[in-house]
Protein backbone atom coordinates (compact mmCIF):
# COMPACT_ATOMS: atom_id res chain seq x y z
CA UNK A 1 0.00 0.00 0.00
CA UNK A 2 1.31 3.43 -1.03
CA UNK A 3 0.35 5.00 2.41
CA UNK A 4 2.84 2.96 4.27
CA UNK A 5 5.86 4.01 2.07
CA UNK A 6 8.05 6.05 3.95
CA UNK A 7 8.96 9.59 2.73
CA UNK A 8 11.94 11.86 3.59
CA UNK A 9 12.10 15.21 1.97
CA UNK A 10 14.57 17.52 1.52
CA UNK A 11 14.06 21.34 0.68
CA UNK A 12 15.77 24.08 -0.06
CA UNK A 13 17.69 27.26 -2.00
CA UNK A 14 19.69 25.99 -5.40
CA UNK A 15 23.47 24.80 -3.80
CA UNK A 16 22.08 23.94 -0.30
CA UNK A 17 23.35 20.43 -0.71
CA UNK A 18 20.14 18.87 -1.13
CA UNK A 19 20.98 16.76 -3.63
CA UNK A 20 23.94 15.39 -2.71
CA UNK A 21 22.87 14.97 0.82
CA UNK A 22 19.43 13.21 -0.52
CA UNK A 23 21.78 10.80 -2.92
CA UNK A 24 23.64 9.70 0.20
CA UNK A 25 21.11 9.18 2.59
CA UNK A 26 18.84 7.30 -0.27
CA UNK A 27 22.25 5.19 -1.02
CA UNK A 28 22.12 3.91 2.31
CA UNK A 29 18.76 3.02 3.30
CA UNK A 30 18.31 1.85 0.14
CA UNK A 31 15.93 3.64 -0.83
CA UNK A 32 14.76 5.45 -4.20
CA UNK A 33 15.31 9.14 -4.51
CA UNK A 34 13.51 11.83 -6.61
CA UNK A 35 15.72 15.51 -7.74
CA UNK A 36 12.31 17.13 -9.09
CA UNK A 37 14.25 20.26 -9.77
CA UNK A 38 15.76 17.60 -12.93
CA UNK A 39 12.18 17.56 -13.83
CA UNK A 40 11.61 21.57 -14.08
CA UNK A 41 15.38 21.31 -15.70
CA UNK A 42 13.95 19.09 -18.52
CA UNK A 43 10.80 21.11 -19.03
CA UNK A 44 13.17 24.33 -19.41
CA UNK A 45 15.10 22.35 -21.93
CA UNK A 46 12.34 21.63 -23.81
CA UNK A 47 10.67 24.89 -24.48
CA UNK A 48 14.15 25.93 -25.14
CA UNK A 49 14.12 23.15 -28.02
CA UNK A 50 11.09 24.10 -29.27
CA UNK A 51 11.18 27.47 -28.87
CA UNK A 52 8.52 28.34 -26.66
CA UNK A 53 8.47 31.17 -24.08
CA UNK A 54 9.11 30.18 -20.37
CA UNK A 55 6.19 31.73 -19.03
CA UNK A 56 3.92 31.45 -21.72
CA UNK A 57 1.21 29.06 -19.29
CA UNK A 58 -0.51 28.16 -22.49
CA UNK A 59 1.97 26.51 -24.24
CA UNK A 60 4.14 25.44 -21.34
CA UNK A 61 1.49 23.44 -19.36
CA UNK A 62 0.93 20.73 -22.30
CA UNK A 63 4.48 20.47 -22.92
CA UNK A 64 5.16 19.36 -19.32
CA UNK A 65 1.71 17.26 -19.13
CA UNK A 66 2.89 15.01 -22.68
CA UNK A 67 6.87 15.55 -21.51
CA UNK A 68 8.70 12.78 -23.13
CA UNK A 69 11.74 12.20 -20.47
CA UNK A 70 12.95 9.26 -18.72
CA UNK A 71 15.79 8.86 -15.97
CA UNK A 72 18.06 5.84 -16.64
CA UNK A 73 20.14 4.48 -13.79
CA UNK A 74 23.13 1.76 -14.00
CA UNK A 75 24.37 -0.09 -11.36
CA UNK A 76 27.78 0.38 -12.24
CA UNK A 77 27.71 4.66 -12.26
CA UNK A 78 26.15 6.83 -9.84
CA UNK A 79 25.30 8.82 -12.45
CA UNK A 80 21.25 8.74 -13.68
CA UNK A 81 20.91 9.50 -17.22
CA UNK A 82 18.27 12.06 -18.13
CA UNK A 83 16.80 11.64 -21.47
CA UNK A 84 14.68 14.07 -22.73
CA UNK A 85 12.79 13.33 -26.53
CA UNK A 86 15.09 9.98 -26.71
CA UNK A 87 18.69 12.37 -26.30
CA UNK A 88 20.73 12.41 -23.38
CA UNK A 89 20.61 15.57 -21.46
CA UNK A 90 22.04 14.98 -18.16
CA UNK A 91 24.97 17.29 -19.11
CA UNK A 92 22.75 20.16 -20.83
CA UNK A 93 19.95 20.40 -18.17
CA UNK A 94 23.01 21.65 -15.04
CA UNK A 95 23.84 24.40 -17.00
CA UNK A 96 23.19 27.45 -15.03
CA UNK A 97 21.08 29.44 -18.31
CA UNK A 98 18.29 26.51 -18.09
CA UNK A 99 18.20 26.42 -13.99
CA UNK A 100 17.32 30.16 -14.66
CA UNK A 101 14.39 28.81 -17.27
CA UNK A 102 13.75 26.31 -14.99
CA UNK A 103 12.86 28.61 -12.29
CA UNK A 104 10.76 30.43 -14.65
CA UNK A 105 8.36 27.48 -15.35
CA UNK A 106 8.45 26.71 -12.21
CA UNK A 107 6.48 29.87 -11.50
CA UNK A 108 3.24 28.75 -13.39
CA UNK A 109 0.64 26.84 -11.39
CA UNK A 110 -0.79 24.71 -14.28
CA UNK A 111 2.73 23.70 -15.23
CA UNK A 112 3.24 22.67 -11.30
CA UNK A 113 0.07 20.51 -11.43
CA UNK A 114 0.64 18.69 -14.65
CA UNK A 115 4.48 17.59 -13.07
CA UNK A 116 2.62 16.53 -9.86
CA UNK A 117 1.38 12.99 -10.52
CA UNK A 118 4.89 12.38 -12.28
CA UNK A 119 6.54 13.43 -8.87
CA UNK A 120 4.59 11.27 -6.73
CA UNK A 121 5.38 8.20 -9.06
CA UNK A 122 8.93 8.06 -7.56
CA UNK A 123 7.44 6.99 -4.24
CA UNK A 124 7.66 3.23 -4.17
CA UNK A 125 8.58 0.45 -1.45
CA UNK A 126 10.95 0.71 0.56
CA UNK A 127 11.29 4.41 0.56
CA UNK A 128 11.57 7.69 -1.01
CA UNK A 129 14.18 10.43 -0.23
CA UNK A 130 12.97 13.25 -2.39
CA UNK A 131 14.41 16.76 -3.55
CA UNK A 132 13.47 20.24 -4.44
CA UNK A 133 11.60 23.04 -3.07
CA UNK A 134 8.05 22.07 -2.37
CA UNK A 135 8.34 18.47 -1.34
CA UNK A 136 7.45 18.73 2.26
CA UNK A 137 4.81 21.55 1.62
CA UNK A 138 3.02 20.16 -1.35
CA UNK A 139 4.11 16.76 -3.16
CA UNK A 140 4.77 14.82 0.11
CA UNK A 141 2.58 17.11 2.54
CA UNK A 142 2.44 13.73 5.02
CA UNK A 143 6.03 12.38 4.47
CA UNK A 144 7.60 11.40 8.18
CA UNK A 145 10.50 13.13 7.90
CA UNK A 146 10.63 16.83 6.29
CA UNK A 147 13.98 18.88 6.29
CA UNK A 148 14.42 22.21 5.02
CA UNK A 149 18.67 22.42 4.17
CA UNK A 150 19.55 25.91 3.76
CA UNK A 151 23.22 28.20 3.41
CA UNK A 152 24.04 31.68 3.56
CA UNK A 153 24.13 32.81 -0.54
CA UNK A 154 27.56 33.58 -0.13
CA UNK A 155 28.97 29.93 0.79
CA UNK A 156 26.51 28.54 -1.70
CA UNK A 157 27.86 30.59 -4.83
CA UNK A 158 31.15 29.49 -3.69
CA UNK A 159 30.11 25.28 -3.43
CA UNK A 160 28.71 26.17 -6.99
CA UNK A 161 31.93 27.44 -7.98
CA UNK A 162 34.58 24.64 -6.75
CA UNK A 163 32.24 22.30 -8.94
CA UNK A 164 32.10 24.40 -12.30
CA UNK A 165 35.71 26.28 -12.35
CA UNK A 166 37.15 22.40 -14.09
CA UNK A 167 34.72 22.07 -16.42
CA UNK A 168 34.14 26.15 -17.35
CA UNK A 169 37.33 28.17 -16.43
CA UNK A 170 35.57 31.40 -17.59
CA UNK A 171 32.98 30.95 -14.62
CA UNK A 172 33.45 33.67 -12.46
CA UNK A 173 31.93 33.08 -8.85
CA UNK A 174 30.02 37.16 -8.36
CA UNK A 175 27.58 35.70 -11.71
CA UNK A 176 27.16 32.98 -9.69
CA UNK A 177 25.68 34.62 -6.43
CA UNK A 178 23.72 36.91 -8.43
CA UNK A 179 21.92 34.12 -10.20
CA UNK A 180 21.48 32.56 -7.04
CA UNK A 181 20.59 35.25 -5.53
CA UNK A 182 17.75 36.00 -8.54
CA UNK A 183 16.66 32.42 -8.49
CA UNK A 184 15.92 32.69 -4.37
CA UNK A 185 13.93 35.79 -5.23
CA UNK A 186 11.81 34.21 -7.47
CA UNK A 187 11.23 30.24 -6.06
CA UNK A 188 10.26 32.46 -2.52
CA UNK A 189 8.17 35.12 -3.86
CA UNK A 190 5.95 32.94 -6.80
CA UNK A 191 2.05 32.47 -5.80
CA UNK A 192 2.12 28.56 -5.60
CA UNK A 193 4.63 26.54 -3.88
CA UNK A 194 7.13 29.17 -3.04
CA UNK A 195 10.42 28.18 -1.18
CA UNK A 196 9.70 27.86 2.58
CA UNK A 197 9.91 25.29 5.46
CA UNK A 198 7.19 23.32 5.93
CA UNK A 199 5.82 23.49 9.03
CA UNK A 200 6.76 20.37 10.67
CA UNK A 201 9.89 20.65 8.87
CA UNK A 202 13.32 20.32 10.46
CA UNK A 203 15.27 23.35 9.44
CA UNK A 204 19.25 22.95 9.10
CA UNK A 205 21.85 25.65 8.33
CA UNK A 206 24.81 23.84 6.08
CA UNK A 207 27.18 26.75 6.02
CA UNK A 208 29.49 25.86 8.54
CA UNK A 209 28.90 22.25 8.19
CA UNK A 210 29.88 19.15 6.02
CA UNK A 211 28.13 16.96 4.11
CA UNK A 212 28.85 13.76 6.14
CA UNK A 213 27.70 16.35 9.38
CA UNK A 214 24.45 17.42 7.44
CA UNK A 215 23.85 13.67 7.02
CA UNK A 216 24.12 12.48 10.67
CA UNK A 217 21.94 15.28 11.50
CA UNK A 218 19.53 13.92 9.38
CA UNK A 219 20.22 10.46 10.46
CA UNK A 220 20.11 11.77 14.03
CA UNK A 221 16.94 13.46 13.72
CA UNK A 222 14.92 10.26 11.70
CA UNK A 223 16.07 8.00 14.76
CA UNK A 224 14.55 10.78 17.48
CA UNK A 225 11.30 10.83 14.93
CA UNK A 226 10.88 7.06 14.77
CA UNK A 227 11.95 6.46 18.15
CA UNK A 228 8.50 8.77 19.71
CA UNK A 229 6.46 7.19 17.12
N1 LIG B 1 27.87 20.98 3.39
C1 LIG B 1 28.58 21.15 2.29
N2 LIG B 1 29.82 21.66 2.36
C2 LIG B 1 30.55 21.88 1.24
N3 LIG B 1 30.12 21.62 -0.02
C3 LIG B 1 28.92 21.11 -0.14
C4 LIG B 1 28.06 20.86 0.99
N4 LIG B 1 26.91 20.36 0.53
C5 LIG B 1 27.00 20.31 -0.81
N5 LIG B 1 28.21 20.73 -1.22
C6 LIG B 1 28.70 20.86 -2.60
O1 LIG B 1 27.96 21.96 -3.16
C7 LIG B 1 27.63 21.70 -4.53
C8 LIG B 1 26.11 21.86 -4.70
O2 LIG B 1 25.47 20.82 -3.98
P1 LIG B 1 24.11 20.18 -4.49
O3 LIG B 1 24.12 20.04 -5.97
O4 LIG B 1 23.87 18.99 -3.66
O5 LIG B 1 23.10 21.35 -4.09
P2 LIG B 1 21.53 21.43 -4.34
O6 LIG B 1 20.96 22.04 -3.13
O7 LIG B 1 21.00 20.09 -4.73
O8 LIG B 1 21.44 22.44 -5.54
P3 LIG B 1 20.33 22.54 -6.72
O9 LIG B 1 19.02 22.77 -6.04
O10 LIG B 1 20.72 23.71 -7.53
O11 LIG B 1 20.37 21.24 -7.49
C9 LIG B 1 28.16 20.30 -4.83
O12 LIG B 1 29.42 20.44 -5.47
C10 LIG B 1 28.34 19.66 -3.46
O13 LIG B 1 29.39 18.70 -3.44
N1 LIG C 1 10.39 20.88 -6.35
C1 LIG C 1 10.95 21.81 -7.13
C2 LIG C 1 12.21 21.63 -7.70
C3 LIG C 1 12.72 22.61 -8.50
N2 LIG C 1 11.99 23.72 -8.75
C4 LIG C 1 12.47 24.75 -9.67
O1 LIG C 1 13.46 24.26 -10.57
C5 LIG C 1 14.64 25.04 -10.50
C6 LIG C 1 15.83 24.13 -10.68
O2 LIG C 1 15.92 23.27 -9.56
P1 LIG C 1 17.32 22.68 -9.02
O3 LIG C 1 16.98 22.05 -7.70
O4 LIG C 1 17.78 21.65 -10.00
O5 LIG C 1 18.30 23.79 -8.94
C7 LIG C 1 14.57 25.76 -9.13
O6 LIG C 1 15.21 27.02 -9.12
C8 LIG C 1 13.07 25.93 -8.95
O7 LIG C 1 12.60 27.10 -9.56
C9 LIG C 1 10.78 23.89 -8.15
O8 LIG C 1 10.12 24.94 -8.33
N3 LIG C 1 10.26 22.93 -7.36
Amino acid sequence: MADNIPVITIDGPSGAGKGTVSKVIADRLGWHFLDSGAIYRVLALATVHHDIDPLDEDSVEPLASFLDVHFKSSPDSDVTHVILEGEDVTTAIRNEKIGAVASKVASLPRVREALLRRQRAFKEAPGLVADGRDMGTVVFKNAQIKIFLSASAEERAKRRYLQLKDTDPSVKIEHLLSDIQARDERDSNRSVAPLIPADDALVIDSTNLSIEEVVDQVFNYMQETFDQA
